[in-house]
């Protein structure tokens, strides 16, 4: 069975909104992306060094993370000796083919560790303008959705405004956000989240924090402090720390999780915005350098935008009409 065939098969029994958010929100990233692997096939016919080369600059320019396109470029040569590929058209299929099994590593990984009963305390990290809050916001809501009692905690208390855009979208999503007065201790505003969120029974508490990144020593005391509050109160909390990052800033997204990773024990990764960038390919770079599994996409800025990344529907959303076109092409 064809690549194609089988990453249909796997996208099946998945709903279609969902097969469609993705495309959707990878058109940008497609476009450029696509066109220009189509004029690379135009352009060159046969599969030699110089092609190599341009490939490489195209998967670079799309952010793919030049130690990931290097390793994928020395497996796509292997492969195309050994399957015997000469002309550029048949080493398409190959391209997506070894793209998804970069990220396909384990799709259990990106499932949140949720608490089948008691209370899960989710620790939201990243710099300000990432889209922290608007993520924060769609998490609730998508809990909700699943019938959850959701609290917030507005840990930001550093950034101006920051607890009040939080307040925002609680009253649209209708959950209550816990909170102190701007300037007062993260760490007392957890403290005071987690007795609430017990004494309410609630099954979801999702907590913000500052992230000011300019002082990478505060950073860190930070949200220490922020985590010893919450694991004194339960001890096997937090149960998820999910990095925040834009997919628009591309590199710099990258040497922020660096940094965050050094200072607390990251488990997750939600990129924003993804939508926005014709550089998706930083979802390759950021699961094959960093080995921090990207758990959730933000495709869209309203509520119902956020979406468990899908390594199949990732994958599908770049390469479904190259590869149609791919098995059309073969079968003539
Ligand atoms: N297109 C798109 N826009 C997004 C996405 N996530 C967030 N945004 C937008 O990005 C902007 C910034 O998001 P906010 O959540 O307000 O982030 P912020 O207040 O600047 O900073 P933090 O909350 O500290 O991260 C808002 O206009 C959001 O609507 C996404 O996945 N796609």
């Amino acid at each position: 069975m064809s690549f194609f065939k089988k990453l249909k098969e796997k996208i099946t029994n998945q709903t279609d909104s969902v097969t469609d958010k993705f495309k959707d929100g990878l058109t940008k990233t497609r476009d450029s992306f696509v066109g220009k692997m189509n004029d690379l096939v135009k352009n060159y016919r046969k599969v030699d060094e110089e092609f190599f080369e341009e490939l490489e600059d195209i998967l670079i320019s799309a952010d793919v993370g030049v130690h990931t396109v290097m390793e994928l470029i020395d497996d796509l040569k292997d492969e195309a000796r050994t399957r015997n590929i000469s002309d550029a058209v048949d080493i398409q299929p190959v391209i997506s083919e070894k793209l998804a099994e970069l990220l396909q590593k384990s799709e259990d990984e990106t499932a949140l560790k949720m608490k089948d009963a008691g209370l899960t305390v989710i620790l939201m990290v990243g710099v300000n303008g990432v889209g922290k809050t608007t993520t924060i916001g769609k998490l609730a809501h998508k809990f909700k959705q699943e019938g959850k009692n959701v609290l917030l905690a507005a840990g930001d208390t550093f950034r101006a405004g920051a607890i009040e855009q939080l307040e925002v979208w609680g009253e649209r999503v209708g959950v209550d956000v816990i909170k102190q007065q701007a300037g007062s201790d993260p760490a007392a505003v957890m403290f005071d989240a987690i007795q609430a969120a017990q004494s309410r029974k609630a099954d979801v508490l999702l907590c913000d924090t500052a992230g000011r990144l300019q002082n990478k020593v505060n950073l860190m005391k930070e949200l220490e402090k922020v985590k010893r509050v919450i694991t004194r109160e339960i001890p096997d909390a937090p149960h998820e720390v999910l990095l925040v990052l834009d997919a628009t800033t591309g590199q710099n997204a990258m040497s922020q999780a660096k940094t965050f990773g050094e200072a607390t024990d990251v488990s997750g990764i939600v990129l924003t915005k993804l939508d926005g960038t014709a550089k998706g390919g930083i979802v390759l770079a950021i699961r094959h350098e960093l080995d921090i599994p990207v758990k959730f996409v933000g495709l869209g800025e309203g509520m119902d935008d956020l979406q468990e990344f899908r390594a199949d529907q990732y994958v599908h959303g770049l390469f479904a009409d190259i590869l149609e076109q791919a098995e059309e092409a073969a079968e003539n």
